[in-house]
């Protein structure tokens, strides 16, 4: 008997260890990232690459938001993941002074020279407030409105036509980073490049714009005297690069004379469109306000363009292919934007039942009562950030909220795709596309603190460019959901490409068809 009570109590034991064993197994189950000998934890990094994104994202929720990743000896590629609130708080707010781009960005991104994105101090706040004053001046957001509606009634909606006619198949990446090129380059230069056409001709400008993301991508993952190297070499991605850096000064500086030469034939000679746009108010600039800007430099004129021509082309561009490509897979979701522009858009902005797109007639206060549409647009911007990651560097040791030291000069990587997936920020459904989290129970749009919706930057440093993009984007939104369907070709592959940019990979090829209630 005592026999048998003994077995039952070692059976029950056993049965106890094995339950135990994989309970704790489970709860600590996470991708796991050994710490090599000189190599750091870099080999078990590199085979994810094609998919390092949703890695990271795995990593950070195993490991409690934060992850210190140990890079190979000497190779300078120790840093802190994170995607903590608090700590996004404390680098971008509360203690901003401590955080500046720095010299390890300007480094890695060296082809924007001394414009607002690698500036600092001084510099950078001359840069911030005069660009803060053209931007938000009435002139500039009517030629910013006209602009985009310009492009989309004389290059979208006939090149969509072409499309759905012709029954052909279109890369809708390619066609969005068309258009937010032609836009931004406008907005920047006042030059129309006319990128979006039927013709799709091949741009030299924004061929190089790509190829320096991805070059500039990689520079993040390799030691830096490995990127010399291949620079100096002239190999690679370090190549392409070169060759893009180029581009950029030729075509910039094309741009610059241009500009100068209609001022110094006199006001007759300048479009109404060529008096707006921002290298036009930057030759203006009042360098009396904005002591250290040199208007009278071409170099400062190339890197102040080119940094905006970069801030607004790719983002945006980047932002409506994810946006569409999740409508596509959302057909509620389209069905409520459709009912909300019914019953929202004043009559006077409808001519036989679709919005009228006269820059004249058409307001944009109108699609700000589109609650629901701003909540997609959101939701996207949510899971599919245009800028997927950004790092940080303290300027003198610093303790973070979550408890981590950081040394002076250590780099800390924020990654907001990663940042918008995590279940302990957004819940248990932080996966799911849902517009109406975005909506009070009073109907009303709701609004996320930008360290926890980082996806226009936070802080201090703020994107500029947030009104300009959302009122494109809702714009474009707008006019393609009336009018026309998106079928996205069976079997195309999405994931994200690694790059500054969150592109997709192999882009967003569709058939398009027109409504016939449009
Ligand atoms: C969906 C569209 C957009 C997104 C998601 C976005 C996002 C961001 C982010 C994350 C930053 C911080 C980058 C960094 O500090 O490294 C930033 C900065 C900036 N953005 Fe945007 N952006 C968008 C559109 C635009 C547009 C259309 C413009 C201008 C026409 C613009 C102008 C700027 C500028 C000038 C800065 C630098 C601000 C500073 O450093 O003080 N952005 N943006």
């Amino acid at each position: 008997m005592a026999l048998v009570s003994l077995l039952e109590i070692f059976i029950a034991f056993t049965c106890f260890l094995i339950f135990h064993f994989f309970l704790i197994k489970k709860k600590q189950h996470r991708p796991f990232l050994t710490n090599w000998p000189i190599l750091g934890m870099l080999p078990g990094l590199l085979p994810e690459l094609p998919r390092v994104y949703d890695f990271i994202t795995d990593v950070l929720e195993g490991g409690n938001l934060n992850f210190l990743f140990k890079g190979p000896t000497l190779g300078g590629l120790d840093m802190l993941f994170t995607v903590d609130p608090a700590n996004i708080h404390h680098i971008m707010s509360s203690n901003f002074a401590n955080y500046p781009k720095g010299t390890e960005f300007k480094k890695l991104f060296d082809v924007l020279g001394d414009g607002i994105f690698n500036a600092d101090s001084e510099l950078w706040k001359d840069l911030r407030k005069s660009s803060q004053s053209m931007m938000s001046h009435p002139e500039f957001q009517k030629f910013s409105l006209a602009t985009s509606l310009s492009k989309l009634e004389k290059g979208l909606v006939p090149l969509l036509d072409h499309v759905a006619k012709e029954k052909l198949v279109v890369d809708l990446q390619d066609v969005f980073q068309r258009f937010t090129f032609d836009t931004t380059f406008v907005l920047a230069t006042g030059y129309d490049p006319g990128c979006l056409s039927v013709e799709m001709p091949e741009i030299e400008f924004a061929r190089a714009l790509d190829d320096a993301e991805e070059a500039i991508f990689y520079r993040h993952l390799k030691p830096e005297m490995v990127w010399k190297m291949q620079r100096l070499i002239g190999v690679g991605g370090e190549l392409k690069l070169k060759r893009a850096h180029a581009v950029f000064d030729r075509v910039c500086s094309e741009c610059i004379a241009s500009k100068r030469d209609e001022i110094s034939r006199g006001s007759d000679n300048i479009s109404s469109s060529s008096s707006k746009d921002l290298l036009m108010s930057f030759i203006n600039v009042d360098t009396t306000k904005y002591k250290l800007l040199n208007p009278s430099d071409d170099r400062f004129l190339r890197d102040t363009i080119l940094s905006f021509m970069l801030a607004g082309r790719d983002t945006t561009g980047s932002a409506l292919t994810w946006f569409f490509w999740l409508l596509c897979k959302n057909q509620e979701a389209v069905a409520r934007i459709r009912q909300e522009i019914n019953t929202n858009l004043l009559p006077g902005n409808k001519t036989d039942g679709s919005v009228s797109y006269d820059s004249d007639s058409f307001n944009p206060q109108e699609v700000k009562k589109l609650v629901y549409l701003h909540g997609a647009i959101c939701e996207s911007l949510r899971l599919y950030p245009p800028v997927p990651f950004q790092h940080k560097s303290p300027t003198e040791p610093d303790v973070l909220p979550s408890g981590h030291k950081v040394d002076a000069n250590s780099k800390i990587l924020f990654c907001l795709y990663s940042l918008g997936r995590m279940k302990s920020v957004w819940g248990e459904d932080a996966l799911e596309f849902k517009p109406e989290r975005w909506i009070s129970e009073s109907g009303r749009s709701l609004h996320e603190p930008s360290y926890k919706f980082l996806s226009f930057n936070a802080g201090p440093r703020t994107c500029l460019g947030k009104e300009v993009a959302m009122t494109q984007m809702k714009t474009v939104a707008v006019k393609i959901i009336q009018n026309y369907e998106f079928q996205v070709v069976e079997g195309h592959k999405i994931e994200p490409a690694p790059s500054v940019i969150l592109h997709m990979k192999h882009g967003l090829k569709v058939t398009v068809s027109k409504r016939c209630c449009a």
